[in-house]
């Protein structure tokens, strides 16, 4: 039976080759931040009000001036449709029919226009600025001409993080079959078959491309390191401010300095996220960075949190500390692997439901009653550096399945 976002991770662990799985766990480095995105929001109690109507729950809420019918936005993840044929316009089905905003990573299967023509939703598009300019502003056209409605910059990837276990697995796009995962890609059948009818296993929005020729498999670092520009500044911030006619939101932002810088350029949107823990480690955790991200910038953009977000509870929190939506990457992810379309709109069901659980306990039935003092800040939970690299032994599985915390 599947109850929550646990359950889910164990179904898509079960069903995907293990270098698809651990390309999806995978985190930089020692995993200090992975672990401390999880652990974080164990600091954080809540504070509840007893005899309060809570007969209406109400958890919509706007976004850039859109409706959400729920404060969950799918975040942007390469290779979405390595784990699904149609991973990403699965993905957007799922977002649209839970009224909610899809984010097409750059680094997708399948390609803006196709996910663009599958989808009935605000989409978002997410960019990686490339050295061959031509290559961006080509991503920029397309985005614009296929209708998505915002564009998100990722400005944490200067240079990919060392995620050792892709490197240890010897991961490629498209994944490559060799001695060392034979015997584990045929334990997988069921996945090579389901993966037959895609109609690609590679980088759809670059196809053509002389970086990326039909028969070479490329390491998605090698590739990214090669073809992403480290040389982007807030000149480039200004440039796209220019350049692109609606909504502008960064990824990735971890400084209040860097929040007020985005805000008076006119950014309308920032995303307080560390990647997921994938990029430097060592950052503290997205729900630490939180608070004075918000405070920095006064009311001026709308910020949105992502990084560990496993529970309804999480988002509370999030939402409580001035959040004005969360993302989530590894949660759909997991849905995605384990049931395609049905599975991304179980995970936004059960943190959806688990959202409205809590904000009825809380004696807080509206978002828009949450703020800081339906919180209280615990002692600082024991944060453990990873040493395991082994992919069972992900952040997710050190928190007992039922939830309770071990502080
Ligand atoms: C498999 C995977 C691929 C990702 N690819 C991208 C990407 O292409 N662009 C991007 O901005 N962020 C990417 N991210 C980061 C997510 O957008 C998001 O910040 C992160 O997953 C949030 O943490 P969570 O997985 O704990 O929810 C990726 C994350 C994962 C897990
Ligand atoms: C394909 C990658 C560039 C996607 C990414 O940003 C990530 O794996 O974190």
């Amino acid at each position: 039976m599947t109850v929550s976002i646990e359950d889910l991770r164990q179904r898509a662990q079960r069903r995907l080759p293990r270098t698809v799985f651990d390309y999806i766990e995978g985190f930089s480095d020692d995993g200090y931040t992975v672990t401390a995105n999880r652990q974080s929001f164990d600091r954080y109690l809540f504070r509840s009000r007893a005899l309060v109507d809570v007969s209406a729950i109400d958890h919509s809420t706007t976004l850039l001036g859109e409706p959400l019918a729920t404060p969950i936005v799918l975040a942007p993840t390469g290779l979405a449709g390595l784990l699904a044929p149609r991973g990403e316009e699965l993905a957007a089905k799922a977002a649209a029919s839970r009224g909610t905003v899809f984010t097409l990573s750059t680094m997708s299967i399948g390609t803006i226009e196709e996910v663009a023509a599958a989808a009935s939703t605000p989409l978002w598009f997410q960019l990686y600025i490339w050295k061959d300019r031509s290559v961006t502003q080509s991503l920029l056209d397309r985005a614009k001409a296929a209708g998505y409605r915002a564009l998100c910059l990722t400005v944490d990837v200067p240079v990919m993080g060392n995620r050792e276990q892709d490197r240890r697995n010897g991961f490629t796009v498209p994944p490559r079959i060799h001695f060392a995962n034979v015997l584990d890609v045929l334990r997988h059948l069921g996945w090579v078959l389901r993966m037959s009818s895609s109609p690609r296993a590679t980088f759809g929005n670059f196809v053509g491309h002389p970086a990326l020729t039909r028969t070479d498999a490329v390491g998605v670092a090698r590739f990214t390191n090669h073809q992403f520009d480290t040389s982007v500044t807030w000149k480039d911030v200004e440039w796209l401010r220019s350049h692109w006619p609606g909504p502008l939101v960064i990824k990735g932002i971890t400084n209040p300095e860097d929040a007020r810088r985005a805000v008076s350029l006119g950014v309308e949107a920032l995303i307080v996220s560390n990647h997921g823990g994938r990029q430097l480690d060592f950052l503290p955790a997205a729900i630490d960075l939180l608070p004075e991200v918000v405070d920095a910038v006064e009311g001026r953009a709308e910020v949105i949190l992502d990084g560990g977000i496993r529970r309804g509870s999480d988002i509370a929190k999030a939402i409580a500390m001035g959040a004005r939506a969360c993302m989530v990457g590894r949660p759909f992810l997991y849905g995605l692997a384990a049931d395609g379309q049905a599975g991304v709109e179980l995970a936004l069901d059960l943190l959806t439901s688990e959202l409205d659980r809590t904000l009825a306990l809380l004696g807080r039935p509206r978002l828009s009653d949450l703020d800081r003092t339906a919180l209280r800040v615990d002692a600082p939970a024991s944060l453990e550096p990873r040493t395991s690299q082994r992919h069972g032994a992900t952040p997710t599985s050190m928190r007992p399945v039922g939830g309770t915390h071990d502080t």
